[in-house]
């Protein structure tokens, strides 16, 4: 292997991922390289291609002002903003997380599928906010999402500002365990900063922001041959189908009565 993932990511962070689950790299991006996504996020917001974020299946899009309040472009699969904002800047970042996703390929673990990576640039307005959860959910599409990344484009950031993202290191999930101590890390989203976690055991929370807040968030995804997440929407589709037919053909079994 090799190749284009050599040294994004330093072998200690390598090793803090394995061990802890999640590893925040400040100055990933440079502070021109986040500039040049501003820019980005900039003519792609003049262009309309940002709309209001839901939570859970991209399917269904729910906007739940209890969990989450943002606006979202995504970028990935790579063609889908072709013609607006700044080509080369985009193009710039997908060799970035594709050099990632090689490099955690590589050390960590589980196979990674180039062609699910996810991408979506987020904005949240002041009093934005994330609630607890973790990025992949059992029986669904988001179970194949292996690692979480981030990157954030805030140019200027200050204590004031809030918005920290919160990783809860409590051994809970989507809610936290009974009776047990705090147990957490803050991490303040300033520009060029990636933080990458384990999307399946890592909740975290973004903490109400008292400034804009601006991320690329994503998900590197595992293959959707041989993973048990195939074996469920397989199900789940021939469930579908079944009912499909029956309704379809259903009157015949009432004798022929067909509306
Ligand atoms: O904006 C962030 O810092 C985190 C966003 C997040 O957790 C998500 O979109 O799943
Ligand atoms: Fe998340």
């Amino acid at each position: 292997g090799g190749g284009s993932s050599r040294g994004i990511l330093p072998q200690q962070a390598l090793s803090e991922l394995q061990r802890t689950g999640y590893v925040v790299l400040p100055n990933f991006l440079s502070a021109e390289e986040v500039e040049d996504c501003v820019g980005d996020v900039a003519q792609l917001c003049a262009s309309g291609r940002f709309s209001s974020a839901g939570v859970g299946e991209a399917a269904l899009n729910r906007v739940d002002e209890g969990v989450r309040r943002c606006e979202q472009c995504f970028i990935f699969p790579k063609g889908r903003q072709r013609g607006a904002g700044v080509g080369e800047v985009r193009e710039q970042l997908f060799s970035k997380i594709d050099a990632l996703r090689s490099a955690l390929h590589e050390n960590c673990g589980k196979p990674l599928d180039a062609l699910l990576t996810e991408g979506l640039y987020v904005y949240y307005p002041h009093g934005g906010y994330y609630k607890r959860h973790l990025d992949a959910a059992t029986g669904t599409t988001s179970a194949l999402r292996v690692w979480s990344y981030l990157l954030y484009l805030n140019q200027a950031w200050s204590e004031e500002d809030g918005g920290w993202l919160r990783i809860f290191n409590d051994g809970g999930a989507e809610s936290a365990p009974e009776g047990g101590p705090p147990s957490y890390v803050d991490v303040e989203p300033r520009g060029g900063t990636l933080v990458v976690f384990r999307s399946d055991s890592v909740p975290h929370e973004v903490l109400e922001t008292r400034a804009e807040r601006l991320a690329l968030v994503g998900w590197l995804c595992q293959p959707l041959e041989g993973s048990s997440t195939r074996r469920s929407l397989i199900a789940g589709l021939s469930a579908a189908l079944a009912v499909g037919s029956a309704i379809k053909f259903g009157p015949s079994l009432f004798g022929g009565q067909a509306k």
